[in-house]
């Protein structure tokens, strides 16, 4: 068996702030965001995170030292990761590793160590690769239908979704994710969440009258409109 500590992570970037996405918004969280994305999204707002480049390794002391998004990202352990968490002063306890695709990693040993020293965590995933998180893990599936990369959505990622939270744009948006979502149906429990693209006030609109008509809920990334990471 590997020993938890050797198991490292490509870290695009990890910083403290407030989830504005999903069930969670307004939790202070701190978001670790894995290198390496091959999904394609055009409006994707994290284009920075798709390659994972060997040129673009540095090391994690210049990783977070970062003041933009940039291609660079250093490799890390659970270990490493509570030991800035620690050298940072970082206070929230819930930890949404995002990406990039997260679940292309293995999430298990790294999930394992966060939760043993208190840490509660979430992934923010497309659903398009085979999940290994912790039971405890609040799974975020963000669909991604139709993308450049060719990556389909697993029925068993929607099965494991605690919210399904599906970025629109227009009425077709709705057609697809209806079709997903009686082809590869969520559990019961699980919570339906349309979150408008880019801001976009008619993506906004079409999300708002959806969601009232379905009874779903509206994600809007609160930290846009605050202007914060
Ligand atoms: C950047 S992605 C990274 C995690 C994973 N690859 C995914 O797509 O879920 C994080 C979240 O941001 C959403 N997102 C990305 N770009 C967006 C945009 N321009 N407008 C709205 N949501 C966006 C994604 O759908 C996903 O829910
Ligand atoms: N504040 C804040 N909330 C977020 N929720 C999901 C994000 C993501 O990029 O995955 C995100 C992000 O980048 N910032
Ligand atoms: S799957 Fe996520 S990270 Fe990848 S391109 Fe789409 S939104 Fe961006
Ligand atoms: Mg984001």
């Amino acid at each position: 068996m590997i020993p938890i500590t050797t198991v490292k992570y490509p870290v695009n970037e990890f910083f403290q702030t407030i989830q504005g996405e999903g069930l969670y918004t307004g939790t202070p969280a701190l978001f670790l965001r894995l290198q390496g994305c091959p999904v394609g999204c055009p409006w994707c707002d994290t284009k920075h995170t798709w390659e994972k480049s060997d040129n673009a390794r540095v090391s994690a002391e210049a990783m977070l030292a970062k003041t933009a998004p940039s291609e660079a990202w250093a490799e890390m352990s659970a270990v490493e990761i509570l030991n800035v968490i620690e050298a940072q002063g970082f206070t929230a306890k819930h930890i949404v590793i995002t990406g990039g695709e997260p679940a292309m990693y293995d999430l298990m040993p790294l999930g394992q160590e966060l939760e043993q020293h208190g840490y509660q965590l979430q992934i923010e995933t497309s659903g398009t690769f085979p999940l290994h998180v912790t039971e405890n893990t609040w799974v975020t599936v963000s669909p991604k239908l139709d993308m450049p990369g060719g990556y389909l959505v697993r029925p068993d990622c929607m099965q494991r979704a605690d919210e399904v939270k599906y970025p629109v744009a227009m009425e077709k948006h709705i057609d697809a994710l209806d079709l997903l979502l009686k082809n590869c149906p969520p559990r019961q429990d699980t919570i339906i969440a349309l979150q408008p693209i880019s801001q976009r006030p008619r993506a906004t609109e079409l999300a708002m009258q959806v969601c009232i008509e379905r009874n779903w809920r509206l994600s809007v990334q609160m930290h846009k409109y605050l202007n914060i990471e």
